[in-house]
């Protein structure tokens, strides 16, 4: 059996708007938004990073773009549907993944199992979702943005 790990990094800044923000594949209200060409999910693009990393499928800019107009707005959901449909095409199948988020807002702990569970669906695949912050430390702890970490494992 092969087996691919790859990891994904995925950082955007506040837009100083305060809306419903789009998070882990989820909305969360009354929250400042992030910034972005796509609707700025940082844990989506995080985990779609990872995978497209495992598989050997390059990264989100050289699949999507960075102003592809057909992306504009898009959602991690979406994002998310087609790097897995680039993954399976080449024929790997995804084992787990694991998604953190970085910041210290919003707090994720009341949803965490949501979003567990919510990505798993998308991906299917467990996907672990955590979260921490760093203690107000650097442009994450002073609430500039928000940071995503993933690792995905591939087998076929
Ligand atoms: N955005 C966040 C960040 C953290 N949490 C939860 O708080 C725990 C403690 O975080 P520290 O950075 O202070 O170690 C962390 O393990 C998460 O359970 C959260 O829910 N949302
Ligand atoms: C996802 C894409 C799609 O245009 O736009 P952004 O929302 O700016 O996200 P980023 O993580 O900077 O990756 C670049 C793009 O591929």
């Amino acid at each position: 059996m092969d087996i691919r790990i790859g990891q994904g990094v995925d950082v955007h800044a506040f837009s100083g708007e305060i809306g419903t923000l789009k998070l882990a594949c989820l909305e969360w209200s009354d929250s400042p938004l992030l910034a972005g060409h796509s609707d700025g999910d940082v844990v989506a693009h995080a985990l779609c990073d990872a995978l497209l990393s495992a598989a050997g499928l390059g990264d989100l800019g050289s699949v999507f773009g960075v102003d592809d107009p057909r992306w504009a707005g898009a959602s991690g959901k979406t994002l998310l549907h087609e790097a897995l449909r680039l993954v399976r095409g080449a024929r790997w199948n995804v084992a787990n993944a694991t998604v953190q988020l970085i910041g210290q807002k919003p707090r994720i702990a009341v949803r965490r199992l949501e979003a567990e569970t919510t990505l798993s669906e998308i991906v299917g695949a467990p996907v672990s979702f955590s979260a921490t912050t760093t203690d107000h430390l650097g442009f994450l702890g002073r609430g500039e943005g928000l940071a995503g970490l993933s690792t995905a494992l591939l087998t076929r």
